[in-house]
């Protein structure tokens, strides 16, 4: 830095205004950091649900889009970084990358209103193109801003500091990482409630506007809020492009390396100092800080690959399991709360107790060794998540597996039916009941047959199933007898429908995985002689019909069925996660709905949610070691004007890790979902094996100490005025490129 800049700086230090021994100006930034995280954590919250529901794509397709978006968010920093950096400074690249996040905000805000395409007035958007390529322009511009201001805020907040603050300085970081905590929980619990208002001009639909329309706010006053303290910061200038040097550099150090490969030429310490014959020695010391961290980074993405499973594989674990505390029910999703709810208990915890413990036995428990240790807990998270899925994996259904089909026979007919399988008992099934036999495996290799065991009904007449070696052949007893065959869908399982007229039989797909969102499915089979209007199914049933699975979520439902002239109600409490199938009887009004008889397709989730805490526990302490000591090492040992790229750096370790999450996803999953876990954690110690080795040879550096040093080198030094001058040159080509470039 020149110095007359550092001059500059260094007055403008002396005037900050303090309050308990911290810059008031940290104030301003803290809170811009909650209102920013609340809005970038609150659009993110209720995303997916806009992409699925509002422009109705698939689930693959709003999943991938969704962790896309995520991608770009933690990669954007490098953007931010190098603007602030080479060219506006941090305070003006946090303005204008606001400025573009708060647009992309409302922006987006503006892209779920539906009355904007809604001429018919039917509560659906008209034009999706016009919608999706709004939304699609708002989720960049969000992407640029959020990551771009990302490493600036950090860095920024880290220089209002003053030499004799560094303790204040590594209580910032855990506060700033509590802000950013306490702005997701808040608005992760906000937005799915503004989300089910309904709101509209014409028409009343879920309230998208409301719920991405509160984060756009909360951004605004981010931006108004970071404005406000404008006039009490510290703010260093950037010396020019500091990135084109950068690469320049490098690209000389390289260069000159290979062209004094001979061993005539003695060696030196570095490879960065085959620069010196043109590059100023503060610059190449500069980067060879860079380069050492950036170095360290490598391994690092690993803890974030297992971090960002806590809400896809996490939660979908949930799903399988029960979230009813008694007084409260807790929905799979929202489990997710307790990692930030966590990070506001133990940040302060670690700060105020385990760290100052450590230190008082005499342990030196350096950032670096805190990172492994971080590390280490994450793949003891991963651990606990593998027995619990152990547990979970006892209750679940014996799916069929490729090579195998389930059956089970519903009977409808007025009559009992026996049914006969080759190598098999012969199966009783009542009028109106159901029946299941166990695990049956022909002797053909090609084709398993299997019938499931849920129910077992008494048996009294004898009648025959038969089946043949590629498809089943059922005979009933009735005159003249039904002979039926079937071919059933491998990997499936299936139910047989025996109406009230049984030469009409049908087969019917059953569900073959737990329902989505810890949900449950539910169908009816009409044995009413009408058609019935049932609520909650999308259209009314014909007699005999079997309607599609339609999802209800836990708690107490109730269903109104009516056949437009009688009607009458049906409730059931719903636990989490099973599927039933409602025969209705003949006597259905006559009987005011009791009568109609229930198939438990799949049981309800056993398996509590709170056996999810341990594992959430760990995986939050791990965090507090690894993300906020990263945070902290990152700008401790950066440079001062690489204070932003190193910061990017960090970032990019998170993007990185959400890019492994996205291949593994595509790439398939272990058979069992428990090896997975323990796969991951495996390797999570293995990496952090690697990188506690890395650490060992990773010496602690004062950057401004460094700095200073070599100012006063060079000072001294005859061919400093030599380099300053082909620095000087380097520039002014720098610049007249750029002018040709403009031009
Ligand atoms: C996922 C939680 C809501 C937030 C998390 N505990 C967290 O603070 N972060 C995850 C990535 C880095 C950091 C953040 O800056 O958001």
């Amino acid at each position: 830095m020149p110095d007359s800049k550092m001059d500059e700086t260094k007055k403008k230090k002396k005037k900050t205004a303090e309050c308990c021994g911290y810059p008031i100006s940290i104030f301003f930034i803290v809170v811009n950091e909650f209102c920013e995280r609340f809005s970038y954590y609150g659009m993110r919250a209720v995303l997916v649900l806009y992409f699925r529901y509002f422009l109705l794509w698939d689930d693959d397709l709003a999943t991938s889009i969704y962790h896309a978006f995520v991608a770009l968010c933690y990669l954007t920093p490098i953007l931010g970084a190098i603007i602030a950096d080479s060219w506006l400074g941090k305070f003006k690249t946090i303005i204008y990358l606001s400025i573009v996040y708060a647009v992309g905000q409302v922006v987006m805000a503006v892209s779920t209103i539906h009355d904007i395409t809604d001429a018919n007035r039917d509560g659906t958007p008209d034009n999706f193109t016009l919608h999706i390529a709004l939304s699609m322009l708002g989720l960049v511009l969000i992407a640029l801003g959020t990551g771009g201001i990302k490493p600036c805020v950090a860095a920024f907040g880290g220089d209002q500091f003053q030499e004799h603050q560094s303790r204040q300085l590594n209580t910032f970081f855990s506060v700033f990482y509590l802000c950013i905590n306490a702005g997701s929980l808040l608005s992760t619990l906000i937005t799915p409630v503004l989300r089910a208002q309904e709101c509209g001009i014409h028409t009343q639909q879920q309230c998208y506007p409301l719920a991405f329309g509160v984060p756009a706010a909360l951004m605004v006053v981010s931006l108004v809020v970071f404005i406000a303290g404008s006039g009490m910061y510290t703010k260093t200038a950037p010396e020019g492009n500091i990135m084109g040097s950068v690469c320049k550099c490098i690209w000389f150090a390289l260069n000159n390396r290979f062209r004094h490969r001979s061993d005539i030429y003695p060696k030196r310490e570095h490879w960065m100092d085959w620069a010196e014959e043109k590059y100023d020695k503060l610059l190449i010391a500069q980067i060879k800080m860079v380069l050492k961290v950036l170095f360290l980074y490598i391994p690092l993405p690993m803890f974030w690959t297992l971090f960002d499973q806590k809400g896809s594989r996490w939660t979908l674990q949930a799903t399988t399991m029960t979230g009813d505390f008694g007084g409260f029910v807790l929905q799979p999703d929202q489990m997710q709360t307790v990692n930030p709810i966590l990070i506001l208990t133990l940040v302060p915890i670690m700060d105020r107790i385990i760290f100052p413990l450590i230190k008082k036995c005499g342990l030196n428990f350096s950032p670096l060794k805190r990172m492994t240790v971080g590390m280490l807990f994450a793949a003891t998270a991963f651990i606990a998540a593998a027995l619990v899925q152990m547990e979970i994996d006892k209750t679940l259904p014996n799916f069929p597996s490729s090579s195998e089909s389930q059956l089970k026979v519903v009977n409808m007919h007025s009559e009992s039916l026996i049914v006969t399988v080759p190598s098999q008992e012969p199966l009783l099934i009542g009028s109106f009941e159901v029946q299941h036999t166990s695990k049956h495996t022909t002797a053909v290799s090609h084709w398993c047959f299997t019938i499931s065991s849920h129910v077992v009904f008494p048996q009294s007449s004898p009648d025959y199933i038969t089946f043949d070696q590629q498809d089943i052949r059922l005979a009933f007893n009735t005159t003249p007898e039904i002979n039926k065959d079937l071919s059933l869908i491998k990997g499936s399982r299936q139910t047989l429908i025996i109406p009230s007229e049984p030469a009409e039989m049908y087969l019917k797909e059953d569900i073959k995985s737990k329902p989505k969102e810890g949900k449950n499915a539910v169908r009816f089979v009409n044995g009413w002689t009408a058609y019935l209007n049932i609520t909650n199914l999308e259209s009314s049933l014909q007699p005999s019909e079997t309607s599609n699975y339609t999802l209800v979520s836990q708690g107490m439902r109730k269903f109104t069925l009516t056949d437009g002239i009688q009607s009458c109600e049906f409730s059931r409490k719903f636990g989490f996660g099973s599927s039933y199938t409602f025969l209705i009887p003949s006597d259905l009004f006559s009987t005011d709905c009791e009568s109609i008889k229930e198939i438990e397709d799949m049981q309800p989730n056993s398996v509590h949610m709170a056996l999810q805490i341990p594992q959430y526990f760990l995986i939050t302490t791990g965090e507090v070691m690894f993300s906020v000591t990263g945070l902290q090492f990152s700008y401790s040992q950066a440079p001062k004007n690489m204070k932003s790229v190193l910061q990017a750096g960090w970032l990019c370790t998170n993007a990185v890790g959400n890019i492994i999450v996205l291949i593994v996803a595509e790439l398939g999953k272990l058979p069992k979902q428990w090896a997975e876990y323990v796969l991951f954690a495996s390797l999570l110690v293995a990496v952090s094996i690697i990188f506690s080795i890395m650490a060992y040879f990773y010496t602690y550096i004062d950057p401004a100490e460094i700095e200073a040093e070599i100012l006063k080198q060079q000072e001294t030094d005859p061919d400093k005025k030599k380099k300053k001058e082909t620095l000087e040159m380097e520039e002014k080509e720098n610049e007249q490129e750029i002018k040709q470039t403009k031009i």
